[in-house]
């Protein structure tokens, strides 16, 4: 595996999450692949989890991360070819991208969507740049249409706590933000989901008008009515997502659709996850996060364990 751009750049999801499983009962086993090699981390926008998880990831195997808020501290980059350069940008990905593939031997990034031009964040405008001027290994730590690192980390959640049945009801709940947020982790959630079609029944429940795009949720049950879809439910996946359809837009703050205990009450004892951070008492009641079915805090530190058996497979690639 060269670049980790989607969950689909595994060989196989599901051996994936058996082997950071065991990576976790030992996971400084493997220092030598990474010695003497460097990981750049640049982050176009804000992050607690990704940041502090890659870097412990990449220290695991032994690699020395290098960190840069691109966003504050790097130049203003162009990403039209043939651009002439006499506004506002400073400096061409092309130059930017090479430059880091010489100080890094793996390039990781974080950019989220702009939420104003669909076309542009469906192209991924920023990760697709690099991949094609960078000459090294890209890592995806959030791109504006997908989330990778933290839907691998869900699915080795799941594993860890799912009951024993012989389907699973996973559970994708929208819930009301004050400000647009991206599509992208709920994107990779369904994707994960969807990619384990024989062991789990995926219902996403959003009002309409905020369905996602529907290439990425094909095979998916879409249900407005979000108790009826709690029924029964062994996961309860709760992520705030700005329309797809009015793009980018928030069309809905309709606090009922927060997450509380009496519609955990109809689930089958369903763990409560969100990949963090969470605005209590918006996205969820205290009542639920705080419970003993919330899984949030061990669900983020999956997040190690995500990026270090991606950069494994990474560095294993580079040999
Ligand atoms: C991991 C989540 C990052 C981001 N969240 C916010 C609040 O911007 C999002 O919704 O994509
Ligand atoms: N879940 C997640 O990616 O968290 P951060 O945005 O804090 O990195």
């Amino acid at each position: 595996m060269k670049h980790y751009l989607s969950i689909h750049d595994l060989p196989s999801i599901k051996d994936t999450v058996k082997e950071a499983i065991e990576l976790k009962k030992n996971p400084l086993k493997d220092q030598a692949l990474g010695k003497n090699k460097i990981i750049g981390l640049l982050f176009f926008n804000n992050s607690l989890r990704t940041r502090l998880s890659t870097q412990k990831a990449a220290l695991n195997l032994g690699m020395e991360p290098i960190v840069m808020n691109f966003g504050a501290e790097g130049w203003q980059l162009e990403f039209e070819d043939g651009t002439i350069m006499d506004q506002g940008k400073s400096e061409h990905v092309k130059e930017a991208a090479e430059v880091i593939s010489q100080y890094c031997d793996i390039i990781a990034i974080r950019a989220f969507a702009g939420l104003e031009d669909k076309e542009k964040d469906e192209a991924e405008e920023v990760l697709s740049a690099f991949v094609k001027y960078a000459t090294v290994p890209i890592l995806n730590m959030e791109s504006s249409v997908g989330h990778p690192l933290q839907a691998l980390a869900d699915a080795i959640t799941i594993e860890e706590h799912k009951p024993a049945k012989k389907k699973l009801k996973l559970v994708l709940s929208w819930a009301p933000h004050p400000r647009a947020l991206p599509h992208a982790v709920g994107n990779s959630f369904a994707e994960m989901a969807l990619a384990h079609e024989d062991d789990f029944e995926v219902v996403i429940t959003h009002p309409e008008g905020y369905e996602l795009s529907p290439e990425r949720t094909k095979g998916a049950t879409i249900e407005y009515d979000q108790k009826k879809a709690f029924e029964g439910a062994d996961f309860i996946y709760t992520k705030n997502w700005s329309s797809y359809k009015d793009y980018g837009k928030v069309a809905n703050t309709d606090s009922s659709w927060m997450i509380t205990a009496d519609k955990m009450a109809v689930t089958d004892n369903a763990k409560f996850m969100h990949c963090l951070p969470v605005r209590r008492n918006v996205i969820v009641a205290d009542e639920v996060i705080d419970s003993e079915n919330s899984i949030v805090i061990k669900q983020a530190n999956n997040r190690t364990y995500s990026a270090q058996i991606v950069l494994k497979k990474i560095l294993e690639n580079l040999k």
